[in-house]
């Protein structure tokens, strides 16, 4: 049975569990719940503290993880990402005070408060700054007003949190952080339930990014229609009843699905549908 950990709580928590449902897994009906049996796809869930998923990855009694890669390098754990997700995107930033500081050269024998100080500690390494690490459990950023630290570290999405402290970013961002799946370093990457877990969720990824489109166009128009819409590996091209027309169908990014519709019907393509993907194996 295939062991997989899952964020408890959280931003990685709903969007996880969701993503996992809509992979074909069972997920927990109550937040408590810890674990799970998913006996017809043979997995147990357990639901973790988001922090702990990599330290129990490497230590081997779980295969493989969700969590988020900010939290996978802030634990040093030895255990590595196999496939980024796509939810719970952040960059982790410094912030102040304006006028504080303008790069992280700026910080030597400032004391930086934040709840990732292995992140924190290794960049001011890499960079050769003297500097205090103090941590915090969350809401670093009211240290500042309450004189724990002149500079925090902390992940930043929207910008709302900061701005609302009066605080600013500076420097450059220290990392981009998403919900990845993550493994014991060097673990047998070959396992087939490892694979068939891995392949499932990309699935979930494709059918979220790609929409399937189908029109009608003339022959004469083939190749330029092909050219908007190059498919995966190649569009399916069929034959019509009326002579001298073709029916194609291929897969393309959703994003870009209402631009590619109006350069189809440019250049006299008719019939131009776009129909959802709900599940899909590459
Ligand atoms: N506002 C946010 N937007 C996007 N991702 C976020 C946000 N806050 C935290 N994260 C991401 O969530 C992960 C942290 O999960 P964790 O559950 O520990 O913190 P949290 O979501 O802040 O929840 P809490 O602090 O309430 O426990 C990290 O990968 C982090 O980058
Ligand atoms: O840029 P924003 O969109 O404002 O998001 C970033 C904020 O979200 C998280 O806080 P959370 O609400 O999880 O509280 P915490 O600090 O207690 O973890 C994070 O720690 C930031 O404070
Ligand atoms: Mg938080």
């Amino acid at each position: 049975m295939l062991r997989i950990a899952v964020p408890n709580k959280g931003s990685l928590s709903g969007p996880a569990a969701e993503m996992l449902h809509e992979a074909g897994y069972q997920q927990r009906r109550e937040s408590k719940e810890l674990r799970i049996v998913d006996p017809v796809n043979e997995v147990e869930f357990f639901y973790l503290r988001p922090r702990d998923i990599a330290i129990y990855v490497a230590s081997g009694r779980l295969d493989v993880g969700i969590t988020g890669r900010d939290l996978l390098i802030d634990s040093g754990a030895d255990a590595e990402e196999i496939l980024p997700l796509g939810f719970a995107r952040s960059t982790f930033r410094f912030a102040a005070k304006p006028g504080t500081a303008n790069g992280v050269e700026d910080l030597k024998g400032k004391t930086v408060a934040t709840s990732y100080e292995g992140i924190v500690a290794g960049h001011l390494t890499d960079s050769g700054v003297d500097a205090s690490v103090v941590h915090l459990d969350g809401a670093v950023e009211t240290a500042i007003e309450l004189g724990v630290a002149e500079v925090i570290a902390d992940v930043v999405e929207t910008g709302t949190s900061l701005r609302n402290a009066g605080l600013e970013v500076f420097g450059e961002p220290i990392m981009k952080s998403e919900a990845i799946v993550i493994r014991r370093t060097g673990a047998d990457g070959e396992e087939p339930k490892v694979q068939q877990f891995l392949r499932r969720l990309q699935g979930v990824l494709v059918a979220r990014t790609y929409v399937m489109m189908d029109y009608d166009c003339r022959v004469e128009q083939l190749e330029k229609a092909v050219a908007l819409t190059p498919g995966l590996e190649s569009p399916t091209v069929s034959p019509l009843h009326n002579e001298g027309w073709v029916a194609v169908r291929a897969m393309v990014p959703a994003k870009e699905a209402q631009r590619i519709m109006d350069d189809l019907y440019a250049i006299g393509a008719r019939a131009i549908l776009t129909t959802a993907i709900h599940a899909c194996r590459l």
